[in-house]
This record gives structure tokens, C-alpha cells and sequence, in this order.
């Protein structure tokens, strides 16, 4: 359902290349529930981005729902939903059952279907109570429950959140953790979660994929990566042992010596 090969995104920075994510090749199966993690700057929201068909790779190839998603984002905004937990895809301006009305127009949604699926995240995600509250002054766990279900109201097969539980209270967390794990396993959605809470990665996912220095650095179990630091008591301590071992690891390799009549120079 996601297939990255070999992608790859450079940004040029007064002349000096930055490589975001360099050769990231992975698969994600329908109906997956996976997490990304790494470190700040390891290249997490550059590849949603490639995903999501905001940016294009510099290098390899993506597709999403059988899609490129750079070239075919329209055709793909009805297969994907997103949620940046950091930005609001609602109207600011509007009430919540006005915001998610205009996004049933953008998608086409049937007004039956629209009904019906309303009334479930209502039931699911207690929106009830402030879906006629402008977006901006909705606190931010009703923002939250208003974005995710702006996510879902078209179905998609493909869900990607990045960071959909920041700055909630546990209670919240618990509760939108409980809906996105039984929702998305009713449905068979296929689900990329990139997260620094490694809490969500444990009550949601099997497989986690870690990217370090804009490569892939770790895909498999929560299992697998717990075995990566056997001696560590929690997932915190295995991740934070990685993301340790990551500062001290040179971003790219350090240049060659160059050669001199006398032999190698630049290691003294
Ligand atoms: N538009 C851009 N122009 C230049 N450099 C960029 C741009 N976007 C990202 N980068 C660089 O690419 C690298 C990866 O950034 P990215 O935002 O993908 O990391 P991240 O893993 O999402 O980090 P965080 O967890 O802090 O959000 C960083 O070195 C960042 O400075």
C-alpha cells in the first residue's frame, strides 16, 4: 500500500546540498499500523511529505495507494487522509460542522454517507458537544477529535499522522489512541504514525521503521528493536540509547585524505 524505493530528497541550502533523506526503501502492506520514528532532523516529516505528495524525491520512487504521489495528488487525496497534529486542516473561522461540510463538498462525500459517518465519530470521539464551536475556539484535544475525523470522513485506505497526540492530556491520549487503533482495525486502513511519544508506538504498533541521518536505520518488531538494547528496562531507554549512539555517529562520512607525493595528508 506504501512502497518506497531507493527515495531520496536534497534540499539546496546557499549552495550547499542537504541530503533530507537519502535511499529509504520500505514496504507497508494494507492495513499495517506503523510508526516512524527518529530523532529531530532525521528526515521523518520530509518523507511524509514525499508521501503525502508535497514534496517530489530528488531521487528513487514512491507510491502510495498505487499512486506517484507528487504526480497524482488529487487522484490520491482520495485515497489518503493526514493528520499533523501541529496544524489544523480546519477553518479556523468556522464552526467544526461547517469546517467538516466544506470537506465533504472537496471529497464528494454522499450527504447520507456524510450523515452516517458523522454521527459514528460523534458517538466515537464525543464531537457532539462543540461541533457548532468556531475551530479557534476549540481547545486542543476537541481540535484534535475535529481533525481526525476531517481525516477519516472520506475513508481512505491510506491514514498518515504525524504527531497526533502532541500536547494532549493522558485521558484524551487514551481515548483518541483507543478510537485510531479500533477504527483503523475495523476498517483495514493502512497507517504510517510518526510520533516522539513512545507511548502511542507501544499501544498501537507492531512494526517500527527508524530513520537516522535521512536513512532507513531499523525496520521491524517493537520486539526487534527492544533486542537492538538488551540490557534497557523500557522502550524509552532502547530508543534513547539509539538516538544517542546516532549524535555520535558523523552525519555524512568524513572526506577521503588526499593523496600527497609523500603519502596520505589531513590525519595528523
Ligand atoms: N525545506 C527545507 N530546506 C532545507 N532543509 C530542509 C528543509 N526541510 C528539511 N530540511 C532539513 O532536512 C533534514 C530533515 O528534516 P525533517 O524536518 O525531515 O526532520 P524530522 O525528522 O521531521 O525532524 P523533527 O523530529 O525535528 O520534526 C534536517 O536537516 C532539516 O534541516
Amino acid at each position: 500500500m506504501i512502497e518506497a524505493d531507493g527515495a531520496g530528497r536534497t534540499f539546496t541550502v546557499r549552495r550547499r546540498v542537504v541530503h533530507a533523506v537519502r535511499d529509504l526503501s520500505f514496504r507497508v502492506a494494507a492495513g499495517e499500523f506503523v510508526a516512524c520514528l527518529g530523532p529531530n532532523g532525521a528526515g521523518k516529516s520530509t518523507t511524509i511529505k514525499m508521501l503525502t505528495g508535497i514534496l517530489t524525491p530528488t531521487s528513487g520512487r514512491i507510491r502510495v495507494a498505487g499512486l506517484d504521489p507528487s504526480r497524482r495528488r488529487t487522484a490520491l487525496a482520495r485515497r489518503i487522509g493526514v493528520v499533523f497534529g501541529q496544524r489544523t486542516t480546519l477553518w479556523w473561522d468556522l464552526p467544526l460542522r461547517d469546517s467538516l461540510e466544506l470537506i465533504r463538498l472537496l471529497y464528494k462525500v454522499d450527504r447520507k454517507v456524510f450523515r452516517e459517518r458523522l454521527d459514528e465519530m460523534c458517538d466515537l470521539l464525543d464531537l457532539g458537544g462543540f461541533l457548532a464551536t468556531p475551530v479557534r475556539q476549540l481547545s486542543l484535544g476537541q481540535r484534535m477529535r475535529g481533525d481526525i475525523t476531517a481525516a477519516l470522513l472520506h475513508d481512505p485506505a491510506v491514514l498518515v499522522l504525524d504527531e497526533p497526540t502532541i500536547g494532549l492530556d493522558v485521558v484524551s491520549k487514551a481515548e483518541v489512541r483507543d478510537f485510531l487503533r479500533r477504527r483503523c482495525a475495523e476498517r483495514g486502513t493502512t497507517v504510517l504514525l510518526t510520533t516522539h511519544d513512545l507511548s502511542d508506538v507501544e499501544r498501537l504498533c507492531r512494526r517500527v521503521l527508524l530513520i537516522d541521518h535521512g536513512r532507513l536505520a531499523f525496520d521491524g518488531t517493537l520486539d526487534g528493536l527492544r533486542a537492538t538494547a538488551p540490557g534497557a528496562t523500557s522502550i524509552e531507554e532502547v530508543v534513547t540509547d539509539l538516538y544517542l549512539r546516532s549524535r555520535t555517529t558523523p552525519r555524512t562520512p568524513p572526506p577521503a585524505p588526499r593523496p600527497t607525493p609523500d603519502g596520505p595528508s589531513g590525519t595528523a
